[in-house]
């Protein structure tokens, strides 16, 4: 991937996992500019290298592409003094939640490439992922360009229909949280059965490590069967799925995710 001039508006936790995955994976740090308000988060990306001394302004000037990577309820004050900025030239990425391209237009209205994106942390450690959705007109250059640029941090799909964001961030951008909950409670249970802390973490982060890669190394099997195969008749593991079948596992993460999609549509018109 050509590394072109990319500016950050907003340093937090999603924007420090896009930029470290990327300095991981060999992005110029001189091609990288970061902008928060922050001293702290800032100092961050210095430490790295990243230009972090430039007004939002400034930065969106001198960048062909701008991500914004603030709150959903900070972008239209964010944006504000940004919309003197022409960004005609470039693209515009954002990976707020909830925030449509028609808003994303109407706060900038000079921004003709408008990509939208649901990312995850784990782009972090390269294995994060991102939903895409693209503006219509979109520059073929520049889609080409938001692709690689996650594809570099992990795996990307595109979407044809901006209303799929909603499921999107169900199951990229909120769903490590899912997991982190699930491991939590793991390893909080194997402490009251008296393995020691470290043990617990290890036991639990080996076991979803090895869980997960056997999915990504057997994508001819249903999940349902790596299941089976564990499952032994009238074993240890079948009792344990009997409790959480009891509790209906699967409609509590239906509740769940249809409680994110419900937030998102509810931000959307907030925001
Ligand atoms: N955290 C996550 O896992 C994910 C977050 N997102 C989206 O990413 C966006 C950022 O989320 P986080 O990084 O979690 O939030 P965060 O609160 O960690 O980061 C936002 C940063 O923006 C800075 N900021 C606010 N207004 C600013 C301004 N006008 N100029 C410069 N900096 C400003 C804040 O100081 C803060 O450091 C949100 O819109 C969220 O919906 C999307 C997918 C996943
Ligand atoms: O919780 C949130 O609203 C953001 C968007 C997806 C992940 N974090």
């Amino acid at each position: 991937m050509k590394n072109k001039l990319i500016t950050f508006i907003g340093g937090g936790n999603m924007a420090q996992a896009i930029v470290f995955g990327l300095l991981n994976k060999g992005y110029s740090a001189a091609k990288l500019i970061v902008c928060d308000r922050n001293e702290a988060k800032r100092n961050l990306f210095a430490q790295k290298g990243v230009e972090v001394n430039l007004t939002n302004v400034e930065a969106a000037e001198k960048a062909e592409v701008v991500v914004l990577a603030v709150k959903p309820q900070a972008m239209a004050e964010t944006c504000g003094p940004l919309s003197a900025v022409d960004f005609s030239g470039k693209l515009v990425i954002s990976i707020a939640a909830a925030v449509s391209v028609s808003r994303l237009s109407a706060l900038l209205p000079t921004a003709k490439n408008i990509v939208r994106v649901m990312p995850n942390t784990p782009a972090l450690v390269s294995e994060g992922m991102a939903g895409l959705f693209a503006s219509t007109g979109l520059n073929g250059e520049y889609q080409d360009f938001a692709e690689d640029l996650l594809n570099a941090v992990g795996k990307t799909c595109w979407l044809q229909k901006e209303e799929d964001m909603h499921a999107v961030t169900a199951g990229s951008g909120s769903s490590p949280a899912y997991f982190f909950l699930f491991m939590e409670a793991m390893e909080k249970t194997l402490s009251s059965m008296g393995i020691s802390p470290e043990n617990a973490r290890t036991l639990v982060q080996q076991s979803a490590l090895g869980a997960a890669k056997m999915v990504e190394n057997n994508p001819q099997l249903p999940l349902s069967t790596l299941r089976e195969n564990v499952t032994s008749k009238g074993g240890t593991t079948a009792a344990a799925l009997a409790v959480f079948n009891q509790y209906q596992l699967d409609k509590i993460v239906q509740q769940a995710m249809e409680a994110c999609v419900a937030r998102s549509q509810e931000m959307e018109k907030l925001f």
